[in-house]
């Protein structure tokens, strides 16, 4: 699956999706995701931000398909999604979350996380997945990437690497095999700034030059407004700003900050003010 291989109309689109989860010790709902509308074109890197608790990992939940929408559809390029188990979205829809424990398996080696990342689209499973030529090649070509002499240490454990190195290997192995949309979930937050930059713009990078579709949450408002085409502001449940090019044009992160202040009332975090 491959969104250079063939001409989709749309990364992604999400028609009308509602999630609510029910409060605890009442009978009674609360709505995360509050009838959201949105559509991605291909190749397009869209940023996402918002308030804690505003829903977007909710909604990147229900495109990565570990959560399933109350109503609405969810499209990724072109095919319907929206009750698809998430392993069977591996091939069109990959992740890079926040934590880099989460993002590969300690105890094998690099090219052998290639190797399962690679299988994954298959329903075979192996603990031990034999590491190919082909599967070496892919991950030394998708590593070489990055410039961090990644592709010569394909054979190390991948739980000796920095946090930094665990993330760009992340990403390398999400976009190898071009899926439809890449979904960041603040991938680089728990990197101290410098490895931040570095990991964020070789991401824009590899995804621009793979032409990968990209929705990436993030609370570093200079990542929001420096690494995507279009941002969008996600406020209780529901998207409530949408700046394309012309939007984003000379936008500082001080005019965003306060933008969502007129419109909510409540002020934005901003992860690189603590930073
Ligand atoms: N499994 C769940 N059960 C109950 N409530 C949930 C569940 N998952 C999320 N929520 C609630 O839904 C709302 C949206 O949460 P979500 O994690 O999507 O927000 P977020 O925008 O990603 O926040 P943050 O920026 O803090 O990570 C929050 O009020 C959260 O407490």
């Amino acid at each position: 699956m491959s969104s250079t291989s063939h001409e989709v109309g749309s990364a992604l689109k999400i028609v009308n999706v509602v999630k609510r989860f029910k409060t605890p010790g009442r009978h009674e709902f609360f709505t995360a995701v509050n009838r959201v509308n949105l559509t991605i074109e291909p190749g397009s890197i869209v940023a996402m931000v918002g308030s804690n608790g505003s829903g977007k990992s909710t909604l990147l939940s229900m495109i990565a398909g570990s959560q399933r929408p109350d109503e609405g559809e969810v499209y990724v390029a072109d095919q319907e999604v929206t009750d698809m188990p998430s392993w069977q979205r591996t091939g069109l829809v990959a992740l890079v979350r926040q934590n880099p424990e989460n993002n590969v398996f300690s105890a094998l080696t690099i090219a052998e996380n290639f190797a399962l990342a690679d299988a994954g689209k298959s329903k075979r499973f192996n603990l031990r997945p034999a590491v190919t030529q082909r599967v070496r090649d892919l991950a030394r070509t998708a590593l070489a990437q990055f410039g961090m002499g990644l592709e010569d240490r394909i054979d190390n454990l991948a739980g000796n690497l920095s946090g930094g190195q665990r993330q760009a290997v992340s990403v390398a192995m999400a976009t190898c095999r071009n899926p439809g949309l890449l979904l960041l979930d603040e991938h680089v937050s728990a990197l101290d700034p410098t490895r931040a930059r570095i990991v964020m713009e070789k991401t824009e990078d590899i995804v621009r030059a793979r032409k990968v579709a990209t929705l990436m949450v993030t609370h570093d408002m200079s990542h929001a407004i420096r690494h995507s085409d279009r941002l969008i502001l996600m406020h209780r449940g529901q998207i409530t700003m949408d700046l394309g090019s012309e939007g984003k044009a000379g936008l500082t992160v001080a005019d965003l900050l306060r933008r969502f202040e007129s419109l909510t009332g409540e002020t934005l975090p901003d992860s690189a003010v603590l930073a």
